[in-house]
């Protein structure tokens, strides 16, 4: 049996945690490195589970820690956890087929993404609620953008009022990502990017700062400052990174 959160919640979240964390440097699979003496994926946990929609979360684990991450995960939050796969998307396919019958809304979200506030799961999801088939949180981009070829050499100037950086928690009418995942392909490095392959429109909402990916050094150490500077998640901290 699935374990389960909030009963009256509608929302189940897919955690891919199944990644090496190459990217990071040598050490533990990445959702089980240490952030302020806990691994990635409690920090993760911890805030899906304080979502109130929340009712089924699934983890899509390092095959050969599945056991450890029931383990660590089960003072945290009623999670279920499966083996993952070679690639993101397979650990998601993983997990959205362990998900039980009720959950209408679905999210994927990045176990690499520690810090993502509470308040940024409930807008995804309130997104979907409210009528859209897929929704996803982004960023603008603050840096000047270049293409370029395969020396380096500066193709052109890229017109960054149109380019957003995406984020997880992404939110999807279950039906919509099931139907996805069937006819996906080659994998692709987000779960919007099967929906869109299938002529499904994506809503975008803002997200946040705190959802940053640890995925190099420098991102770990400053997760290690956000979390010491105001303990992250708080109220304003979706609304401080609006457009
Ligand atoms: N086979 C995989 C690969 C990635 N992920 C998960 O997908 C999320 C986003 O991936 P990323 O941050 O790029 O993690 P890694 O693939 O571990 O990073 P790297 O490419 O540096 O190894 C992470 O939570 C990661 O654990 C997963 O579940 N299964
Ligand atoms: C899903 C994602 O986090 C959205 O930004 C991202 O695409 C994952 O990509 P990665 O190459 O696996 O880090």
């Amino acid at each position: 049996m699935t374990a389960q959160l909030n009963p009256r919640g509608d929302v189940a979240v897919l955690v891919p945690a199944a990644g090496a964390g190459v990217r990071l440097g040598p050490g533990r699979p990445k959702a089980l490195r240490l952030l302020a003496g806990e691994p990635l994926l409690v920090h993760a946990v911890r805030r899906l589970a304080a979502a109130p929609s929340v009712h089924t979360i699934v983890v899509a684990a390092p095959v050969a820690d599945v056991e450890a991450v029931r383990d660590l995960l089960a003072p945290v939050a009623p999670v279920s956890v499966v083996p993952g796969g070679a690639h993101r998307q397979a650990s998601v396919a993983a997990a959205l087929a362990a998900v039980p019958a009720g959950p209408e809304i679905v999210l994927v979200h990045d176990a690499a993404r520690a810090l993502t506030p509470a308040e940024l799961i409930e807008s995804v999801a309130a997104a979907v609620r409210a009528g859209a088939d897929a929704v996803i949180p982004v960023l603008p981009v603050v840096d000047t953008v270049k293409e370029v070829d395969s020396e380096e050499r500066v193709l052109g100037t890229v017109d960054r009022s149109a380019l957003r950086a995406v984020q997880t928690p992404q939110g999807f009418r279950r039906a919509v990502l099931a139907a996805a995942h069937a006819g996906a392909g080659d994998p692709l490095t987000d779960d919007a990017g099967l929906v869109e392959k299938q002529g499904v429109p994506v809503r975008c909402v803002p997200g946040s700062e705190y959802a940053l990916k640890i995925t190099r050094p420098f991102d770990l150490t400053l997760a290690e400052h956000l979390l010491a500077a105001d303990g992250v998640a708080s109220d304003s901290s979706v609304a401080r990174t609006l457009f």
